[in-house]
């Protein structure tokens, strides 16, 4: 089980920024500036039980990939917890790490060996024996749909295999909390619906997945619980249902929306998919 409570992450301007912010002509206050400081995430907090998968929603900027990226030890939390099975991340991050997989923008693989390669260098760097290591290779490749290109140099995939061979990468060490950061962005519909159908085979199991995605169709079919996060603030933590039940409409469109502004018919500041 994963835990965030009162996460919070702020930046402090250097010269070029501040000189920056003091031309800016602001035609309103964004609340996480301060003179020094950009107040990224404040407050933000979830639970995520094993088995379970948790949509991290929220407009561009709001603060999902600075979230992410302090579940998985990647960043330092200003202040906050982030709680795995009764230890705290911030405490113990080097310890910790081994049970998260984390998959960002800039997971990447090394282009002259194949995926197969890869993924065994990473198993082997995670200290899993031979044999053990190869059982899983095949497990993890079934489910993304890799064994057809397993053979093939990083180098020469689609952007569609290469992500599915992140994920496995991400996930060879049998993480207890995977985090995935727009696992989809970018991908066209086979490559992605292999990656949500992957991300549903943990339902149940007794790993907890986040993921962030501006794709509302994959909180639909996958997610059991919502968090929405704007300004770097949660606004909502519940159900998907309940979520649901927000916006007076049966989708999770007019939810978002209700909940960060923007105007439906236009589609609002926000860059979020409606169902597809
Ligand atoms: N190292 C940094 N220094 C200063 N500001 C930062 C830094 N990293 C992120 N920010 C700011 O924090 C805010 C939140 O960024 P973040 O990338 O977490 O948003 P996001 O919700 O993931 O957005 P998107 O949906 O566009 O990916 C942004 O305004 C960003 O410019």
């Amino acid at each position: 089980m994963i835990e965030v409570k009162d996460l919070a992450k702020s930046f402090r301007y250097d010269k070029v920024a501040l000189k920056e912010k003091k031309k800016r002509v602001q035609s309103s206050v964004d609340p996480r500036e301060d003179d020094f400081h950009f107040h990224a995430v404040r407050n933000v907090h979830f639970r995520c039980e094993p088995g379970k998968v948790l949509g991290l929603l929220g407009p561009n900027g709001a603060g999902k990939t600075t979230t992410l990226r302090m579940l998985s030890t990647a960043l330092s939390p200003s202040s906050g917890s982030i709680i795995i099975d009764n230890t705290d991340v911030v405490d113990e991050p080097l310890v910790m790490r081994r049970q998260i997989g984390f998959l960002s923008g800039k997971t990447s693989l090394y282009r002259r060996l194949t995926v197969r390669e890869n993924v065994r260098y990473f198993g082997r760097l995670h200290g899993i024996e031979k044999a053990k290591l190869e059982e899983e290779i095949d497990r993890v490749f079934s489910l993304l749909d890799i064994h057809s290109f397993e053979n093939k140099r990083a180098e020469d995939l689609s952007t569609g295999m290469a992500q599915r061979a992140n994920i496995a990468r991400t996930v060879i060490h049998s993480p207890k909390v995977l985090v995935l950061d727009e696992p989809t962005t970018g991908l066209d519909v086979i490559s992605a619906k292999t990656i949500v159908d992957f991300i549903d085979s943990y339902r149940g199991s007794d790993v907890s997945v986040i993921f962030s995605t501006h794709h509302l169709h994959e909180v639909e079919s996958v997610c059991d619980q919502v968090t929405l996060i704007d300004k770097g603030q949660t606004c909502f933590v519940g159900t998907t249902d309940e979520f649901r039940a927000l916006g007076g409409s049966d989708d999770l469109y007019s939810s978002f929306l209700t909940l960060v502004g923007g105007d439906a018919s236009s589609g609002g500041h926000s860059k979020v998919e409606k169902g597809q």
